[in-house]
C-alpha cells in the first residue's frame, strides 16, 4: 500500500472546545496512527517546519467578523515565514454558526490566503454549521482514503453549509401544496425545493420566510396617501408587526393626541387590543388626518418586512423542506385581511425566499433508547412530522406516542394517512387523539393527557422526552399542569415532589416546547 504522506500534523483553532475535540478525534483516530499524528492549538504554529510529505489538516472554527479564535492568531504569519508554502498540502475543516454574517469567516479567509500563497488543498474546504458532526465523519473518511493514497477522493467533496438569512435568502420554488383539513380556517402542507441550495438542517429546526406585502394594501395605502400608482414606498417595510417606537414617532408627526393618549403606559392592554389584527392602514386611518403627511415620510420610520418563522415538517432532506402552515384570514373594519406570511404564500407562484436556523432545543435526544412523547395541536403537529421520520430512521429501541388534537376528526386529522403508516410500522407505538368538538364537553389534549396517564406516566418514568408544540395559551400551563397532576395521580408524587419531577424535566432538557 503507498501511503500518500508522511506526518499528519493537525493544527487547531477553537475558542470554546468545539474544534478542539474534532481535532482530537482525528489525532487519537487507530486509522491515522501510520501518519505519526501531531496535535497544536495553530497559534503554537510559530516555528513550523514542514517536509513536502507532511499533510497539514486545520479544524478551525470563526468568531466575532470572520475572526480566528485567540488561539489561532499568528498562524496565517507563521505560514507566511515557511521557506516554501508553495509545496504546503492542506485540508481545512471549518465550523462555525449560519446565524453570523461572516459565516466560517476565518477558515474561508485563512483558505484563500493559503491558495494565494501557492499552497494547495488536499480536500476541498469544509465549511460546518453548528450540526457539524456528519460532516466531520464524512470528511474524516475522506481523509483516510486521501492519505491511503487515493489522492483525488478530497477533490470532489462538497460539505459547504451556505449561509443563507434575511438579506440574503434562498429563492426556493413551492414544489407542493396540499390542503390538509377539510374547512376553514385551511391548514396546508408545502414543500419547498432547497437542491443545490447547499442548505443544510434538520428535523425540529426552523425555516424563515421573508414574505412580500399583499398587492391589494400596498395599492390601499398608495391611495390613502393620494399617490394613486406609487405602491414602492411600503413594498419591503413590516406593515403589520408594528411597534411603541414608530407609533410614538407616528404620533409626533402626526401630532395626534389619540394615538399619544393610546401610548401612555397605563393604557397598555387597550394598546395590544387595537393593534391585534389591525395593520398600518388601520393605524393611519384611524390617527392621522389624510395629507398631512408623505408616504415617504411614514415609510422612513418603519423597519423592514420580518421573516417569519415556522417549524420544519421534514427530516434534512437536502432536495426538499417541508411546512405545515394554518392559512391566516379575517375580515375587519370592511376588509379581508389575510396573514402576511400565508397569504404571500397562497398567492405565489415564483419562488420563496428563505433561509434556516438551528433549534437545537427541538432535537430528538442524541440517545436512542428515551420514549418519546410528542403532543401538538392543530398545525402544531409540523415539526413531529420530521421528528417522527427522524425516529424512523433510527432503529429506536424506546416507544413513541403521538397526541394530536384539533377541532373534529373527520375534517382536521392532519397526516393521518402518514400517522396510521407509522402506527403499522411501530415507528409510532401510540396514538392518541383529542378533537375538541366531536364530544359535548370541549377535550383537548391535556385531558387526553390524564386519560391515558398510566401509559403517560410509564413513559415519564421510563425518562421520556416531551415535546410540546402549537398555540402558547392553550398549552402552555395546561400541559406541565397535565403532567403533573399524572406525577401525582399515577406516580404517587406529593405535589411537592410533583414540582421537583417538572422542573428536573425542564432542566434536564427532556421537556422541549416550541409554543406561538
Ligand atoms: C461570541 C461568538 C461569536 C461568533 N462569531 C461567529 C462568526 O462570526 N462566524 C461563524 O461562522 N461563527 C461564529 N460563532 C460560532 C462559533 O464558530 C461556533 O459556535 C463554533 O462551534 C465554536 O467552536 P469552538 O468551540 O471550537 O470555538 C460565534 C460564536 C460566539 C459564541
Amino acid at each position: 500500500m503507498t501511503l500518500y504522506a508522511k506526518r499528519l500534523i493537525i493544527g487547531f483553532g477553537s475558542e470554546t472546545g468545539n474544534a478542539r475535540s474534532l481535532a482530537e478525534r482525528l489525532y487519537h483516530d487507530p486509522e491515522f496512527a501510520p501518519f505519526e499524528p501531531s496535535i497544536a492549538s495553530l497559534s503554537d504554529f510559530g516555528s513550523l517546519l514542514l517536509d513536502p510529505d507532511d499533510r497539514l489538516v486545520i479544524v478551525s472554527s470563526s468568531f466575532g467578523d470572520g475572526e480566528p479564535p485567540a488561539n489561532a492568531e499568528g498562524f496565517l504569519e507563521a505560514i507566511r515565514r515557511l521557506p516554501d508554502p508553495q509545496s504546503l498540502q492542506y485540508a481545512i475543516f471549518g465550523i462555525g454558526d449560519v446565524a453570523y454574517p461572516t459565516f466560517c469567516g476565518f477558515t474561508k479567509s485563512l483558505d484563500a490566503a493559503l491558495k494565494e500563497m501557492g499552497a494547495s488543498p488536499f480536500i476541498n474546504r469544509v465549511d460546518a454549521d453548528t450540526d457539524y458532526i456528519g460532516f466531520f465523519e464524512t470528511w474524516r473518511n475522506v481523509l483516510a482514503s486521501v492519505l491511503h493514497g487515493d489522492s483525488e477522493a478530497g477533490k470532489s467533496l462538497d460539505l459547504q453549509v451556505r449561509s443563507y438569512g434575511e438579506n440574503n435568502a434562498f429563492a426556493a420554488s413551492i414544489i407542493e401544496r396540499q390542503k390538509l383539513n377539510g374547512g376553514a380556517p385551511y391548514a396546508w402542507h408545502f414543500r419547498f425545493d432547497i437542491s443545490d441550495s447547499g442548505i443544510n438542517y434538520r428535523a425540529g429546526d426552523n425555516l424563515y420566510l421573508v414574505p412580500e406585502n399583499d398587492p391589494d394594501l400596498l395599492s390601499r395605502l398608495a391611495e390613502w396617501f393620494g399617490e394613486r400608482d406609487d405602491v414602492r414606498p411600503f413594498a419591503t417595510k413590516e406593515l403589520r408587526i408594528i411597534g411603541k417606537s414608530f407609533l410614538r414617532q407616528l404620533a409626533r408627526s402626526a401630532d395626534s393626541e389619540a394615538l399619544k393618549e393610546l401610548l401612555k403606559i397605563g393604557n397598555k392592554k387597550a394598546l395590544d387590543d387595537y393593534l391585534y389584527g389591525r395593520d398600518l392602514l388601520d393605524i393611519l386611518q384611524d390617527f392621522v388626518a389624510q395629507g398631512s403627511l408623505l408616504a415617504a415620510q411614514v415609510a422612513d420610520l418603519l423597519p423592514t418586512i420580518q421573516p417569519r418563522a415556522y417549524s420544519i415538517a421534514s427530516d434534512g432532506n437536502p432536495a426538499y423542506i417541508d411546512l405545515c402552515v394554518r392559512e391566516v384570514s379575517y375580515d375587519l373594519g370592511g376588509r379581508t385581511r389575510r396573514g402576511v406570511a400565508t397569504g404571500f404564500l397562497n398567492r405565489t407562484v415564483g419562488a420563496v425566499p428563505i433561509f434556516v436556523r438551528p433549534n437545537p432545543r427541538f432535537h430528538l435526544p442524541t440517545t436512542v433508547d428515551h420514549p418519546l412523547i410528542m403532543v401538538g395541536t392543530g398545525t402544531g403537529i409540523g415539526p413531529f412530522m420530521g421528528l417522527l421520520e427522524q425516529a424512523g430512521r433510527c432503529a429506536r429501541s424506546a416507544h413513541t406516542c403521538l397526541v394530536f388534537g384539533d377541532r373534529r376528526r373527520s375534517s382536521d386529522f392532519l397526516y393521518e394517512e402518514r400517522i396510521r403508516r407509522w402506527e403499522k410500522t411501530n415507528v409510532l407505538g401510540r396514538v392518541i387523539t383529542a378533537f375538541s368538538r366531536d364530544s359535548a364537553e370541549p377535550y383537548y389534549v391535556q385531558h387526553a393527557l390524564m386519560e391515558n396517564a398510566d401509559h403517560v406516566w410509564q413513559m415519564l418514568d421510563h425518562g421520556a422526552h416531551v415535546y410540546v408544540c402549537g398555540n402558547k395559551t392553550n398549552l402552555d400551563r395546561s400541559i406541565d399542569s397535565a403532567l403533573r397532576d399524572i406525577a401525582t395521580s399515577v406516580g404517587g408524587l406529593s405535589a411537592d415532589k410533583a414540582d421537583q419531577f417538572l422542573q428536573d424535566m425542564i432542566q434536564g432538557q427532556r421537556l422541549h416546547k416550541e409554543l406561538y
